[in-house]
């Protein structure tokens, strides 16, 4: 990852009784700077080691990371050439619910429009998503049709050292989770918005959802 230090735009009046006190005040400035560099890249390296299962990282910025046969990603600004990457022609493909799948439903909608993608498949978690990809032109299937995936796309509300997520504030809980779970892997793109020391640490809303399905 590349860090840069950001540019210090101080207009300091120097006035020669003030010089001591301004060049510590500077000097303190770049080190908390520094520190703050330091640290951020200690939490991302923890983000990487601590892992069971290795994820993949595609990108630092914005922050995308690959789970295998793990609940999923977050791709909220994943680039065209990025999503043909884990995107193919034939795919059998599960589509998240929230701001960043409806970032990545729009980029498979462009894909195929332009003939970079054919003959996908999308299995939404949601009526929301179900709608957007319908006006995309997207072909889209259930579980009970399509009980298998390729590969599933979806983002996060909160992503520990650990890579556990806290997802479903958009309100795909169950849904997606089914979907997630029926595919072979799943690509959860999260931005450093999502990262926090512990699950719970945005200090949002946990998602929970009570169904009556199979409750017996
Ligand atoms: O129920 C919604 C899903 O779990 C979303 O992936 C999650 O809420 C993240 O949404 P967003 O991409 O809007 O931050």
């Amino acid at each position: 990852m590349e860090n840069k230090m950001p540019d210090l735009n101080l207009n300091l009046k120097l006035h020669d009784e003030n010089v001591h006190g301004y060049l510590s005040l500077l000097r303190n400035l770049l080190l908390a700077s520094f520190m703050l560099l330091l640290f951020s890249d200690i939490f991302c390296g923890c983000v990487i080691r601590y892992k069971l299962v290795k994820p993949e990282i595609i990108s630092w910025s914005p922050r995308i990371i690959v789970f295998h046969n793990v609940l999923c990603i977050e791709l909220k600004y994943l680039r065209s050439d990025q999503l043909v990457e884990y995107v193919s022609s034939g795919m059998v493909l599960g589509l998240g619910t929230g701001s960043t799948a409806a970032f990545v439903v729009y980029k498979i909608g462009q894909l195929l429009a332009s003939g970079q993608l054919t003959n996908i498949i999308g299995v939404p978690t949601s009526k929301r998503t179900q709608e957007q990809a319908a006006a995309l032109g997207i072909t889209l299937s259930i579980l009970g049709d399509h009980p298998k995936l390729d590969l599933a796309i979806d983002g996060a509300n909160e992503v520990d050292p650990n890579l556990n997520l806290v997802k479903g504030r958009g309100g795909a809980l169950l849904r997606e989770k089914m979907v997630e779970a029926a595919s072979n892997k799943c690509v959860v793109v999260v931005d450093d918005s999502k990262l926090v020391i512990g699950l719970g640490g945005s200090g949002l809303a946990m998602p929970v959802q009570v169904v009556q399905f199979c409750w017996k």
